[in-house]
């Protein structure tokens, strides 16, 4: 066991995408940061989230491309190799080695401590090591907790005891289970869904609403919930699921309607923040909460102590993260410099687009990219708006794009100030078409400057036309 001290200007608790982004743009300001990292360097999103469920998932829907255009089908003539889908998902993860990463973080300037990070007061936080040994570290100016956040169980009798999967079973298993029994029907119960489906298991999937999807906009999870079925996935709405036991090597799950029977169970119910042993309570926190921040990403009442991330609970996406993290760490720097901090929405310093423009995809058959407000969050929110959709197969682009596309847009626009609020794309392929909407819902573009921008031919980016067309009427 050993003992050591150590000042730097930023002390960064998790080395995900958040955590690296934070001590890169720190240090690229001119202070001295260190992270702290308990398991892989590059975190959730590397290792067991967005990089292995996309691989996971992107030999199938280039299978479906291909088998959706006359004449390029009949090259299709096989099954996917579920091993060589495996070993490409495995080359992304690295085969779960960060050196990769350690390499970059090294090479940006950054110290990197390898360990478990607790905060311990004000500015001070403690690293046990993997030897047991303790390194004590002081800030002068910024701990940045990017600890991110964990698989969240629901309260289910017996759950606990069945070993379900979690996201990172998940996304990182050697082989498909028979039966797989799916517990949630947001972004990763039916990513996971699909993916593991295509590769071979039966797949059931659960979902306490009656609806996939529930925050997108209707058209979305209804579009996903067809595909799901129509690719052979028994998917059940409005389950309540009340209990869970292992026999021999089934798990079964109890639910009002009965029993339902598999292999394994991956449990994908949302996200808990991972504060539960960081020490938030010497600070005067709750452990187990997500940190309550503002826009600058500032933990209210401890001005030393920022929020970063999946954390703060504001929006659970890696290029957010990132997002955030460059805005908190253009706030630190600027602190640490006596300069002002701008709190204005849209500064350089704070996170506007987590509440008016977050883009995300959800990489199911098909698509869905948004951007910005549903029309259901537009009306909770009482905003004035107006909600235009249109078929996306109706434009050239998308007829050469795929034989027989079926997809919709639905745009929320303000009628008072005509600007977009809100964009949603549901179809094949339509995650490239999500930035355009991005620029447009940030930039306020007016309407009628929109006209202006004028979709390439024959393109899917038509559908901008028509809907535009639509809203003049
Ligand atoms: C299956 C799945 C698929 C996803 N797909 C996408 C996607 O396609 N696109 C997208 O944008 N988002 C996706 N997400 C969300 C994305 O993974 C997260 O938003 C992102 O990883 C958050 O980054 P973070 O750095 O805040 O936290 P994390 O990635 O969770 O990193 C936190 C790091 O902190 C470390 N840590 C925790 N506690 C301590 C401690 N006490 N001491 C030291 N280190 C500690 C952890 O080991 C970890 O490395 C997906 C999530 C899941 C579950
Ligand atoms: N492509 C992407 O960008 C991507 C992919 C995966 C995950 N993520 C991020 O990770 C987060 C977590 O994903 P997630 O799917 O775990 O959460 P989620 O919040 O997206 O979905 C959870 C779902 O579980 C349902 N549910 C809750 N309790 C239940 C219960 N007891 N039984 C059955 N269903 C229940 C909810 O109705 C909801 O639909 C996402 O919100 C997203 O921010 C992003």
């Amino acid at each position: 066991m050993s003992s050591a001290e150590q000042t730097y200007d930023v002390v960064v608790l998790g080395a995900g995408p958040t955590g690296e982004n934070v001590a890169d743009v720190v240090v690229r300001g001119g202070l001295s940061a260190v992270l702290v990292e308990e398991h892989l360097v590059g975190g959730e999103c590397s290792y067991y989230a967005c990089m292995p469920s996309k691989a996971l998932l992107r030999g199938t829907e280039a299978i479906e491309e291909v088998r959706a255009v006359q004449g390029a089908a009949a090259a299709v003539t096989g099954e996917q190799d579920v091993a060589a889908t495996l070993r490409r998902r495995d080359s992304f993860t690295h085969d779960w080695d960060d050196s990769g990463q350690v390499g970059w973080v090294e090479g940006a300037g950054i110290a990197l401590l390898r360990g478990t990070a607790r905060l311990d007061g004000e500015r001070a936080v403690v690293v046990t090591g993997p030897d047991g040994g303790q390194t004590r570290l002081s800030a002068r100016h910024a701990v940045a907790v990017c600890t991110g956040s964990a698989a969240a169980v629901p309260p289910v009798e017996g759950l606990p005891d069945v070993q379900p999967w979690t996201p990172r079973e998940g996304t990182s298993a050697k082989e498909a289970p028979r039966r797989l029994l799916v517990l949630g029907g947001g972004y990763v119960g039916c990513e996971l869904s699909f993916a593991w489906n295509a590769l071979g298991s039966e797949v059931t999937l659960l979902q306490r609403g009656d609806r996939l999807l529930p925050r997108a906009e209707p058209q979305a999870g209804d579009a996903v919930l067809r595909s799901l079925r129509d690719h052979g996935v028994d998917v059940r709405l409005d389950v309540d699921v009340t209990a869970a036991r292992r026999e021999d090597d089934e798990v079964v799950l109890t639910h009002d309607g009965g029993e339902v029977r598999g292999d394994e169970v991956l449990v994908a119910v949302g996200r808990q923040a991972r504060t539960t042993a960081i020490g938030v309570d010497t600070v005067g926190l709750e452990p187990g909460r997500y940190l309550d921040v503002d826009d600058t990403l500032q933990v209210r009442g401890l001005p030393w102590l920022y929020g970063v991330g999946d954390v703060n609970g504001r929006r659970q996406l890696t290029h957010m993260g990132k997002y955030q993290a460059r805005q908190a760490g253009a706030a630190i720097v600027a602190r640490a410099r006596g300069e002002e901090v701008r709190v204005e929405d849209w500064s350089p310093h704070t996170a506007t687009a987590d509440r008016a423009a977050t883009p995300s995809v959800v990489f199911t058959t098909p698509q869905v990219a948004s951007v910005g407000l549903t029309s259901a969050q537009a009306r909770e929110r009482g905003l004035p708006h107006r909600v235009v959709e249109h078929p996306i197969g109706s434009v050239a682009g998308a007829a050469l794009f795929a034989d027989g596309y079926e997809g919709t847009a639905v745009v929320v626009v303000d009628p008072e100030r005509e600007v977009l609020l809100g964009v949603t794309f549901v179809g094949p392929a339509v995650a490239e078409l999500l930035h355009a909407a991005t620029v447009a819902v940030v930039g306020e573009v007016p309407i009628g400057r929109l006209w202006h921008a004028v979709p390439a031919y024959p393109t899917v980016s038509e559908i901008w036309l028509r809907l535009l067309e639509a809203f003049r009427g």
